[in-house]
């Protein structure tokens, strides 16, 4: 497993090792002793997630705030997407900065996503399974986002507007500057 910084502070890009034989392949999806040496950080996960999204489905920008943050490590178990990571912690010298990676099942990267920042992606294949691993709890009043084309954010989600397609929620999502809980 390969752990690369990303321009974001806290921010990492994961990159296992597969291993290939004549019977297919395999490879750990997640190795917390290998995590916390290589990065510096302690998780602690306590819920797994996985969606189905068509092709153009925008999921986000999302996150709990306060209490109920965060930390996020996503992946892609069939498909391709391109996930997008934002600083939203107030403080931070990059705060208002993107990463964005391609995610697919043929590079199997995974994104480690820190709490206090907000993520999203859209599909680009035709179907994608999305997986994450979540250090909190869902807990639906913490719930909170900023619109996927807000002006100040400015991420190409590199798929025209006209062929996404989002959740009448993630539609009404505030711009970062109306956004009252940062
Ligand atoms: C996220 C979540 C949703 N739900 C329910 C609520 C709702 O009825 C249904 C679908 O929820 P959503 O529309 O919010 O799902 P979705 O748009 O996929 O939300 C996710 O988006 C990505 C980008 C993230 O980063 C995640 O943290 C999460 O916010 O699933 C849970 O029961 N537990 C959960 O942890």
């Amino acid at each position: 497993m390969q752990i690369e910084k990303t321009n974001l502070d806290g921010c990492f890009l994961l990159k296992p090792r597969v291993f290939e034989d004549e019977r297919g392949s395999f490879f750990e999806t997640f190795n917390q002793q290998v995590f916390e040496q290589t990065t510096g950080l302690n998780v602690n996960f306590v819920q797994d997630n996985q969606s189905i999204s068509k092709y153009g489905a925008l999921r986000g920008i999302h996150l709990q705030t306060g209490d109920h943050s965060q930390a996020k490590l996503v992946r892609v178990i069939q498909g391709e997407v391109l996930d997008v990571a934002v600083d939203l912690r107030k403080d931070s010298p990059s705060f208002g900065k993107s990463y964005q990676v391609k995610l697919n099942h043929k590079n199997n990267y995974q994104l480690f996503i820190p709490k206090g920042f907000g993520h999203g992606f859209v599909t680009l294949s035709k179907q994608a399974i999305f997986a994450y691993k979540c250090d909190a709890y869902y807990h639906k009043a913490s719930e909170a986002g900023i619109i996927y084309n807000d002006p100040t954010l400015n991420i190409n989600w590199q798929i025209p507007a006209e062929e996404l397609l989002l959740s009448p929620k993630d539609q009404v999502l505030p711009t970062l500057k109306k956004a009252n809980w940062l």
